[in-house]
């Protein structure tokens, strides 16, 4: 099988913070959501494996190639979304398109055309117009409109609303169902996630704290809600951290199913990202 990204003992090290040993393997036709804190490294991330800012790594492959000896090949192959375009200003959707079909071989001016007015872009009207929204629905348009194969998105759906929120999630698994396209997503709106996400990765501190794929998180744990008093009878091996509240105390298990047959008048329910997140961040550990 192809990977579309194999990267290997990704360090990148800044005065006061250290994005440390990163390795992991994604396969191609995926959606991998990286999750964690402001400040936690994903954008640094991002950056590092576009080869945008330099980074130490022993490995760093994209879509079967070398970043350090094919970084042309790959950029071609690749459609990178960050939060803010930085298209100028004065242009307009069409002036931009013509622009985009001297830089993109695959460029597809038809398809373009049709995504502007499929997001209702307006495509005479120049960008200073646009709300932040429109920029990014513009962002969207050129990124279906080249034929990239792999889809790369920096915090890209947060000033959107929740309607083509859902609309972008469904291009996006579209996309990744047909030909074997991979995207990979950086969002604080881990719900977004939660729905599409093939893949995890939890970065914590610079740390990678996880990667796993999404059913086997969704298989493996669980959300046990129970008294203060009833933690005593849980092992702490089936419990990789507790939150007390005002008056239950939520517990974050492993193992659910097993769990289930011997707790069977507790319900257990499968843990959001947002609950890994919080969890992993500001839960406790039971001796
Ligand atoms: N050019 C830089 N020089 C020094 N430190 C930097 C630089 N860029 C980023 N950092 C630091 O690296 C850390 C990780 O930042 P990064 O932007 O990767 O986090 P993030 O997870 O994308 O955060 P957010 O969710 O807030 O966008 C932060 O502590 C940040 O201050």
């Amino acid at each position: 099988m192809t990977h579309a990204l194999v990267i290997e003992n990704l360090t990148k090290r800044y005065k006061d913070f250290t994005l440390d040993k990163i390795s992991f393997t994604l396969p191609q036709g995926t959606i991998l959501g990286i999750i964690g804190e402001n400040g936690s490294g994903k954008s640094t991330l991002i950056n590092t494996m576009l080869g945008i800012i330099p980074s130490d790594y022993s490995r760093l492959d994209i879509l079967g190639r070398d970043l350090k000896t094919k970084p042309n090949e790959i950029k071609s192959d690749l459609a990178v979304i960050f939060d803010d375009a930085g298209y100028d200003e004065y242009f307009t959707p069409l002036q931009i398109g013509r622009f985009l079909s001297y830089v993109y071989p695959n460029w597809n001016m038809n398809m373009f055309r049709s995504y502007l007015h499929r997001f209702g872009l307006p495509a005479k009207k120049r960008l200073k117009t646009f709300s932040r929204g429109m920029r990014t629905k513009l962002e969207f348009a050129i990124a279906f409109s080249h034929d990239p194969k792999f889809l790369i998105m920096d915090e890209a759906t947060n000033g959107l609303d929740p309607i083509f929120r859902d609309e972008i999630l469904e291009l996006l698994r579209e996309f990744s169902e047909e030909e074997n396209h991979t995207v990979l997503i950086a969002s604080h709106i881990t719900s977004d996630l939660d729905k599409i996400a093939d893949y995890v990765a939890f970065l914590h501190q610079g740390k990678l704290l996880f990667f796993q794929p999404y059913d086997k998180l969704q298989n493996e744990y669980g959300i046990l809600t129970c008294k203060n008093s009833f933690l005593c009878n849980l092992n702490p091996a089936d419990v990789v951290f507790y939150r007390k509240e005002e008056y239950n105390c939520r517990v974050l298990v492993k193992n659910r199913f097993a769990l289930a047959k011997i707790f069977q008048d507790m319900e257990i329910l499968p843990a959001t990202l947002e609950d890994l997140m919080l969890f992993y961040t500001k839960g406790e550990k039971l001796k």
